[in-house]
């Protein structure tokens, strides 16, 4: 009855499943990992790096998302290649799930151990390998956080500026295909890696652009580099990046302003892009995140829909950008800019923007937030905001609306009471129409957040079934077994 080709533990959970029908019997069949197979890992990596208590486990069985705590059998902490090649092939071997975790600053329960096994932590690997500040990159190991290396950076005159809100892993942002604010002028992850070092499942270690390999561009055969990208450990661990860096502009200023209605606000972005004005962020916050920035990051702004933006550049380039940019926000019946020029009133507005997920939270203290990210092409953008504020009006939830507007990329993160299930419910579906709506509108359920386990069916609906079947026989060609990060990305 069970197609031979699937891993053992599948093969137990299908059984259990289809002998009593209910998804309560799935979740408790999960596989226990023997005791053999703790020792074999403890012989890999050493006695201290490997860990089975409940602590441990749960402190790696979520990310930041709402996504319950699904706690994996054990933890095993990785000091080098060597490490991660071996314990793959022993978990391959064994038909055990693999977990990659690299700082579980996710957002859709990526390294949520739904289907128990081992969770492998990459963190202890931090070594940046080398810098060619000649040549605009860098290679560093999984462990290195974004704000590491900038740190690091910080006498090259260059920087890595891709910004999830979070000091993510450099490869956790690979596997989810990270971005941020800057992701306008700069691009996403996808754009600023050019060489990824990946253990497969049977512990092969590959270089997806060749070994050492460090060209801005190549036409070298399939793009393997870009299919990992974004893979949220489903087809191997990325050990090693190599990333393009960036020179840190010569001058930088930022402001904020207010339009009448989001409309406005969002028609102005548009502008500011058609214009081909390279502006180095454009964050839309709606009245009600505006309200919430005020309150928790004292600021005191006027709570209406307001645009963030920065310009960088050459004193110059800096008065024609904010001149033009002034006067399209004036077409559009928008405030005067207010002014953040010294370091400190800059670095203080953009930390309101990154704290807005807390100050959101404290709309409604003792909420948990669920957050939804949908991206559009950007002239779709005001129809598709407008329409979701009026499924959070109508459903009556708050539901504060924040934007990478320039990339046609927003979020509302819902301050929900989780012990509520009729609330979870309510935003839950809000949330499934948003992603439902951008896909109407020619848009993608997620821009930057990922697949995770939170939106597997979307996926069906985003890219169809024949799609959908591609990506199940790439799957297949990586990690027959199936170990890698079961039950992500796909059911
Ligand atoms: C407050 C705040 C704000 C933001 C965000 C988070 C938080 C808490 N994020 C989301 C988050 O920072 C982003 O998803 C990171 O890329 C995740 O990196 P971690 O290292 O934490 O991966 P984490 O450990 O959470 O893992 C994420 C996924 O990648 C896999 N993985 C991790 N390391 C791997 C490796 N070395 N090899 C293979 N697979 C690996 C995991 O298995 C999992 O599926 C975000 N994001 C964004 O794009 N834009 C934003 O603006 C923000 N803002
Ligand atoms: C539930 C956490 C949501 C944080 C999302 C952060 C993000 O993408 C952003 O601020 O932008
Ligand atoms: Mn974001």
């Amino acid at each position: 009855m069970f197609c031979r080709k699937l891993p053992k533990y599948l093969v137990t959970l299908a059984r259990s499943y289809h002998r009593t029908g209910s998804k309560q019997s799935l979740q408790a069949s999960i596989a226990k990992v023997p005791d053999n197979l703790v020792k074999a890992l403890a012989g890999i990596v050493g006695d201290k790096n490997v860990s089975t208590a409940m602590a441990v486990r749960e402190q790696h069985g979520r990310d930041e998302s709402y996504h319950d705590c699904a706690p994996p059998e054990v933890v095993a902490f990785a000091e080098s290649v060597e490490h991660v090649s071996e314990v793959l092939k022993l978990c391959n071997d064994a038909e055990v799930p693999l977990i990659p975790f690299g700082s579980g600053t996710g957002l859709e329960g990526g390294v949520n151990a739904i289907r128990g096994g081992v969770c492998l932590d990459v963190s202890k690997m931090t070594n940046i390998i080398s810098v060619h500040p000649e040549d605009f990159d860098c290679t560093v190991e999984c462990g290195v956080t974004r704000n590491t290396l900038n740190n690091y950076l910080r006498d090259t005159g260059l920087w890595f500026p891709i910004d999830p809100g979070a000091d993510a892993s450099l490869c956790g942002m690979c596997a989810t295909s990270a971005s941020g604010t800057n992701a306008v002028r700069y691009g996403t992850m996808r754009e600023n890696v050019m060489n990824l070092e990946v253990v497969l499942a049977d512990g092969r270690v590959i270089n997806t652009a060749g070994k050492d390999r460090r060209t801005k561009k190549t036409s070298a055969g399939y793009n393997l580099t870009n299919l990992f990208v974004g893979s949220e450990g489903t087809l191997g661990i990325i050990t090693k990046a190599t990333l393009r860096l960036h020179g840190i502009p010569e001058d930088t200023i930022s402001a904020v302003c207010n339009f009448q209605d989001v409309q406005s606000a969002v028609d102005t972005t548009v502008q500011v892009l058609q214009c081909g004005i390279q502006i180095a962020r454009i964050e839309f916050l709606d009245e009600v995140s505006v309200d919430a920035c005020n309150k928790y990051s004292k600021l005191d702004m006027k709570v209406a829909p307001s645009l963030f933006l920065e310009f960088t550049g050459s004193p110059n380039s800096l008065k024609d950008q904010t001149q033009l940019v002034g006067d399209l926000v004036k077409m559009n019946n928008g405030s005067d800019f207010r002014w953040a020029s010294d370091i400190e009133e800059r670095n203080h507005l953009w930390k309101a923007r990154h704290d807005i997920l807390y100050a959101c939270m404290a709309l409604r203290p003792g909420c948990k937030p669920y957050s939804t990210d949908v991206c559009v092409p950007i002239s779709n953008l005001p129809e598709v905001i407008v329409r979701s504020k009026e499924e959070i009006q109508k459903a009556g939830v708050v539901g504060p609306i924040v934007g990478h507007v320039g990339d046609g990329n927003f979020h509302v993160f819902f301050p929900v009471d989780q012990s509520n299930p009729e609330e979870v419910k309510v935003v839950s579906e809000v949330a499934r129409k948003m992603a439902v709506l951008a896909l109407e509108f020619n848009g993608t359920c997620t821009g930057e957040h990922g697949i995770g386990m939170g939106k597997r069916k979307l996926l069906e609906q985003e890219i169809g079934e024949d799609g959908l079947d591609v990506m199940r026989q790439i799957k297949a060609t990586f990690d027959p077994k199936g170990i890698l990060n079961p039950g992500k990305v796909f059911f």
